[in-house]
């Protein structure tokens, strides 16, 4: 009888505290043993070398007999799915809707109708234009897209983090996509909007120029997911038992309050920690620190309808909340992360039609056009009609259907009945009553390709949004705009765009113009009707104006050096905490720092690795021999720097004053600079973090 050559050596490597055993050519190989399960096969076949393919000798060529090698790479070949063709970049979590107070008098839908109701959720966060691999602080729209799995079906809200939309009508979502993404020669930039074809598009669609004023501002360079509000956008419908309509606009608030980073500060953020946004999610969910937000309901009828001053059907408009006041309703929590990324936030499939019976639709063309799309992507996306059966996307509640077969079919129907009418006595069947209702408008109307005249109006809310924000928005909205238009390399594209700013308020056009180099003003561009200039200012639409005046949720980076005050960083750590806020301490090395009192203070980043942009405060507990030697480190000397410029509250010990210095940052340059060499300081600290940042630096620095 012939006898196997032998397969694999069992020779024991120590690498470092691993016990491994070594192969022939010196490769490793783990054993399973004890609880570690044996490897296997897709098929469930134990494998017995995971290091070696099958060949003819151990310097001859591979075989085709060899199944796991095939299996596995053949696998792997197969791993990618298509990225979404929009908001590629996303990130999720679980958690729940909870219902306040019954809402029957709208609406039937049954998550409304018990107060204290808790409902499963799933959320994704993205950015739009870049693809899956880009970084977290593009300056963009945040997709705010939210599975609520209630008793009666998925219910997606499929939103925003800014309320209107850059077109008015879907047929032009594919010329606004291309034009944003990298242009098709070139296949750049990424994630970005600086370039001419945006500039380009834009510029010759006056009805985006609400978004570009939102677009333009720090709501397009958010913090955290955690600080951002999200709108459904458009105007839907909540009808009752009564087969009564309400329109409802949808607004997410969250509870630790809005907040922005500063442009500069986004640049090097993507550059530090392109998972910025994620891994702030990530870290606070799996902390404890569970990120909630409210729905918030504008409810109103037909005749509010017909009196306010736009379209509500037109989705480049809001109505302000002065005018109409938000309710909240419910609360959503965000608790728990996905176990896998890949089965779960990459394979969700939000579709603006998951409606639940209760809610419908509204006929804005956008939205109208959206509830095509989003069934027709998924299933190139995510490759079979049987996309409901991953469990991602499955409903939590009871379901029947004769849908059966197709591609990868998980769930399938028993009995013999796969279709009705049927007289085999077996369901499922309709139900007028439970089943969903379209509210029935009455609709007439000649088949026509029209614009409705009423959404001709594309500046006065642009205006009002301009004329909403505190003055250093406005300027962030300034400068936003300089920069992108100076990279597009077309000047007619600029003057255009100049044209339009003209328009939205006089200053904010001529101040962008100044800041290109156009020398001479170009006309305003010829409006469909005239800009109003009679909506009065709504402070709700600035950050500044309705910031948390809390700290909680935020991030102080501490500097140490070895000498550091370890009893300071133990009451600045207890303020820090009872604030609801996270400390992280930067050493010249990861490894830490000895304290003066001879403990050792344990470091979370090593200051290459720990700039001040990771954070919304920063303390600097050095030593006056540990600041003249981080004074000649580039890393440090940047960490003051930039926390100055971006208009942190800075705290530092006496010993840092030489650091400071040689940051060319004046120890006593504002009420930002904080000295604390007391602990009774550490808690003025703390109060004056709760503005987040001291935007009245910003004249200073020039940021
Ligand atoms: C108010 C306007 C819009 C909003 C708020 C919006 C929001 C979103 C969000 C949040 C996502 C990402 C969902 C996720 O996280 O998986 C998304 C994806 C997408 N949107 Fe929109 N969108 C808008 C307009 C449109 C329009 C007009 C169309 C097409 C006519 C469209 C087509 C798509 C497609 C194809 C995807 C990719 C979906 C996927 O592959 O899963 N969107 N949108």
């Amino acid at each position: 009888m012939a006898r196997s050559a032998r397969q694999s050596p069992g020779e024991t490597a120590t690498i470092h505290e691993q016990k491994l055993t070594r192969g022939s050519g010196g490769e490793l190989h783990q054993l399973a043993q004890g609880d570690i399960p044996v490897l296997t096969t897709a098929q469930g076949g134990p494998v017995s070398d995971d290091q070696n393919t099958l060949k003819i000798g151990a310097r001859g060529p591979a075989l085709m007999e060899d199944f796991f090698f095939r299996e596995k790479i053949f696998h792997f070949d197969h791993e990618r799915i298509p990225e979404r063709v929009v908001h590629a970049r996303g990130y999720g979590a679980h958690g729940f809707f909870e219902t306040y107070e019954s809402l029957a008098a709208y609406t039937r839908a049954d998550i409304f109708q018990r107060a204290g109701e808790k409902t499963p959720a799933f959320v994704r966060f993205s950015t739009v234009a870049g693809s899956k691999g880009s970084f977290d602080l593009a300056r963009d729209v945040r997709g705010f897209a939210v599975k609520l799995y209630t008793q009666e079906g998925n219910w997606d809200i499929v939103g925003n983090n800014m309320p209107v939309f850059f077109i008015q009508d879907a047929i032009k979502f594919p010329d606004m996509v291309h034009a944003v993404k990298e242009e098709p020669d070139r296949a750049f930039p990424q994630a970005q909007s600086a370039h001419d074809n945006f500039w380009d598009f834009i510029s010759l669609t006056p009805e985006s120029m609400h978004m570009i004023m939102w677009l333009m501002s720090d709501r397009a360079i958010p913090r955290s997911f955690r600080f951002m509000q999200g709108f459904g956008v458009h105007t839907f419908r909540l009808v009752n038992a009564k087969d009564e309509s309400t329109f409802v606009k949808f607004i997410w608030k969250p509870k630790l309050g809005m907040q922005s980073v500063a442009w500069n500060e986004a640049v090097k953020i993507n550059g530090a920690d392109p998972d910025f946004h994620r891994r702030d999610l990530w870290d606070a969910i799996q902390s404890g620190n569970f990120p909630e937000w409210e729905l918030n309901l504008q409810l109103f009828d037909q005749d509010f309808a017909d009196g306010f001053d736009f379209d509500i059907l037109d989705p480049t408009k809001i109505i302000p909340e002065e005018v109409l006041a938000p309710i909240p309703v419910g609360r959503l929590v965000l608790d728990r992360m996905p176990d896998n990324f890949f089965a779960e936030t990459e394979q969700v499939a939000f579709m603006t039609q998951n409606v639940p019976p209760g809610v419908d639709f509204s006929n804005d063309p956008l939205l109208q056009g959206r509830n095509f799309s989003y069934l027709d992507t998924q299933l190139k996306r995510l490759g079979s009609p049987n996309f409901t059966h991953i469990p991602i996307n499955a409903p939590k509640c009871p379901f029947h259907h004769f849908q059966q077969d197709g591609h990868m079919a998980m769930r399938n129907p028993v009995g013999r009945a796969n279709y009705q009418p049927n007289s085999w006595g077996e369901g499922p069947r309709e139900s007028p009553q439970q089943g969903f209702r379209s509210f029935a408008d009455a609709e007439e109307g000649q088949k026509v390709r029209l614009r409705p005249e009423s959404f001709a109006d594309h500046y006065s809310q642009a205006r009002q949004f301009f004329l909403s924000q505190t003055a250093p928005e406005q300027r962030h909205i300034v400068m936003a705009l300089t920069f992108e238009l100076s990279k597009c390399e077309n000047p007619a594209i600029r003057a255009r765009m100049v044209s339009h700013l003209l328009n939205v308020d006089q200053t904010l056009g001529e101040a962008v113009a100044d800041k290109l180099g156009i020398g001479k003003l170009p006309k305003p561009a010829d409006a469909a009707v005239p800009p109003r200039d009679d909506l009065p200012a709504s402070p709700a639409l600035s950050i500044i104006e309705n910031g948390p005046e809390s700290f909680a949720g935020r991030k102080v980076g501490v500097l140490v050096s070895p000498g550091a005050d370890a009893g300071l960083l133990r009451e600045l750590q207890a303020a820090i905490d009872k604030e609801g806020a996270v400390m992280e301490v930067i050493a010249p090395r990861v490894g830490g720092v000895e304290a003066s009192d001879g403990s050792w203070i344990e470091g979370k980043h090593m200051i290459d690795g720990g700039p001040s942009v990771l954070f919304d405060a920063v303390a600097l507990l050095v030593s006056e021999e540990g600041a003249e030697r981080l004074a000649g480190e580039a890393t440090a000397r940047d960490f003051v720097a930039d926390a100055f410029a971006h208009c942190k509250f800075i705290a530092f010990s006496a010993g840092a004053v030489p650091l400071l210095q040689k940051a060319g940052v004046d120890p006593k340059a504002d009420e930002g600079m904080i000295v604390i060499d007391e602990p009774e300081a550490v808690s003025t600290y703390i109060e004056s973090c709760r503005k987040l940042r001291l935007w009245s630096r910003e004249m200073a620095v020039k940021l």
